[in-house]
């Protein structure tokens, strides 16, 4: 059992294709029922089990669980709502030799484990199994998924049926979307992996430690970046994303336009905004967006802007103001919120994954779709799915510290996939080391900290 971090991330038909390349199914079963009852047996301390099972190979997963516990003289007892319906389930249905319950009849245990259905969910679960599911999972102490918890999508993380919450979520051989993304990822409590050998491939995965530019003996205040902060109308929103930059560890950050705050940071080079500010070839990236505004002037300016051929970062005001299919001359990282994604981009089908990588397709632009499950994609077709916020990032401004912090990482270098992945990562840690009840300006100090 190990944490996601940095693992791939599959769907269902990917899952399915890492087993049939992996050739013995049967045996990998085994293996997902030997590490299922390893965890258990570390974590639950002798406390008696049901194991609720059903027709496909997550049901088998189960029985072959059930039968290692029960071996290892574990108290373990087994409910179904039917017979199993695949050839694996029914062969570890066969090496069971105590009763199966009939799930409508079974009486709760202090631990609760569901393997009722997986990856080939494809509806709704029925009525009666969803109410069992439930009335067991809340008379439990304990309650752990075998690989998702029954109900929910695991390409796309919505719920089929009403989910219970989950302490804990074993997923099998590898992440799916669901252990990342929202509602599901919010009932499934720890996910941990349970390795079954398949080195599975996937361009996506899980967010890993990034790697953040470092100054060294040759470094000076331009080599280790130059942001320009271009600002508008809200000047707060600016001032939050050019202190960011600072303290995300850029060298240089110009803020071109507004007022100069009372209190404000002296070490925030201010000029007054116009183009011809942005042909310093020192500057690394250009951040445009936070406070930017909607009017005639905010749209002259960002033209300007993607006139300059600068690196930039996008957000906020002057995604509403883009055009995603009109060429750039130069890399670009957008940062919208689902709100802002969705004018950008339209609606769309699939997942926050799936949305976010065709974004970045179509765009040609490094994609942030922020959220408590920010998606990061890249137009090659890489995504990496952030973990380890914080819900006490829904404040406002919190979205004009990363956009400060993605310039940073931009201008010191980084490709943008890469940019954007160090910030959003940073961006977290920087919300969980403020606690509760933070403000924006509490985040953006906070970055000092966490690096
Ligand atoms: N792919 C892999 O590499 C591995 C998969 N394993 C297990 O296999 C699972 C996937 O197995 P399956 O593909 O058999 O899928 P599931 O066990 O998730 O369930 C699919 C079965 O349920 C039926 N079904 C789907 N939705 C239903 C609904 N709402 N009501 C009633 N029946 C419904 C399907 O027709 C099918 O018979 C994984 O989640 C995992 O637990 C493991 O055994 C280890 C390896
Ligand atoms: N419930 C949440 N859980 C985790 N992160 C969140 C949550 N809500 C918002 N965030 C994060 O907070 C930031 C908010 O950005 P944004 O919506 O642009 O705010 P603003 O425009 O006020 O600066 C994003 O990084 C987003 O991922
Ligand atoms: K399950």
């Amino acid at each position: 059992m190990s944490p996601i971090t940095g693992t791939p991330i599959l769907t269902a038909a990917e899952m399915r294709s890492a087993e049939a390349a992996h050739g013995d199914s049967a045996f990998l079963m085994e293996q997902a029922g030997q590490g299922i009852a390893g965890a258990i047996r570390r974590l639950v301390a002798g406390a008696e089990v049901l194991i609720l099972c059903g027709p496909g190979n997550n049901g088998g997963d189960g029985y072959v669980a059930a039968r290692l516990l029960r071996e290892q003289g574990h108290a373990v007892r087994i409910a179904a709502a039917g017979e199993p319906k695949s050839d694996l389930a029914r062969a570890a249905r066969t090496r069971w030799d105590g009763p199966v319950e009939p799930l409508a009849e079974a009486q709760p245990a202090p631990v609760l484990v569901d393997a009722l259905f997986g990856t080939g969910l494809s509806r709704p679960l029925p009525d009666g199994v969803a109410t069992d599911l439930h009335r067991l999972a809340e008379a439990a102490r304990f309650r752990v998924a075998i690989d998702l918890p029954s109900g929910v999508a695991s390409d796309d993380g919505c719920c089929l049926s009403m989910v219970p919450r989950f302490d804990l979520t074993l997923a099998l051989g590898s992440a799916k979307p669901a252990h990342l993304l929202y509602p599901a990822a919010g009932l499934m409590g720890e996910v941990r992996l349970i390795d079954l050998g398949l080195a599975p491939v996937s361009r996506a995965s899980v967010m890993r430690r990034a790697d953040l530019p470092e100054p060294g003996p040759a470094s000076h205040k331009y080599s280790r970046g130059m942001v320009a902060v271009v600002a508008g109308r809200m000047g707060g929103a600016a001032e939050l994303a050019a202190v960011s930059a600072l303290r995300a560890g850029a060298g240089y950050v110009l803020h071109l336009g507004g007022r100069d705050p009372k209190g404000a940071p002296h070490a925030v080079v201010r000029r007054r905004w116009s183009a011809e500010a942005l042909d310093d070839v020192r500057i690394g990236a250009v951040v445009i967006g936070p406070g930017l505004g909607r009017d005639d002037d905010a749209r002259a300016r960002l033209d300007a802007v993607l006139a300059s051929g600068r690196p930039l970062v996008i957000d906020g005001d002057a995604l509403h103001l883009l055009d995603p299919d009109a060429p750039r001359g130069a890399p670009a990282i957008l940062t919208p919120h689902q709100g802002e994604f969705d004018a950008l981009f339209g609606k769309g089908e699939g997942s926050r994954i799936d949305r976010a990588r065709a974004a970045a397709a179509r765009s040609g632009a490094t994609v942030v779709l922020k959220g408590p499950d920010t998606v990061i994609a890249d137009p090659d077709g890489r995504v990496i799915v952030a973990t380890g916020g914080s819900p006490w990032l829904s404040t406002a401004g919190t979205g004009d510290v990363l956009a400060g912090a993605t310039g940073a990482m931009l201008s010191a270098g980084l490709s943008p996939f890469d940019a954007a992945t160090a910030a959003v990562r940073l961006h977290g840690r920087a919300a969980v080391a403020c606690g509760r009840s933070f403000i924006a300006d509490d985040l953006a100090a906070a970055l000092s900290r966490v690096r």
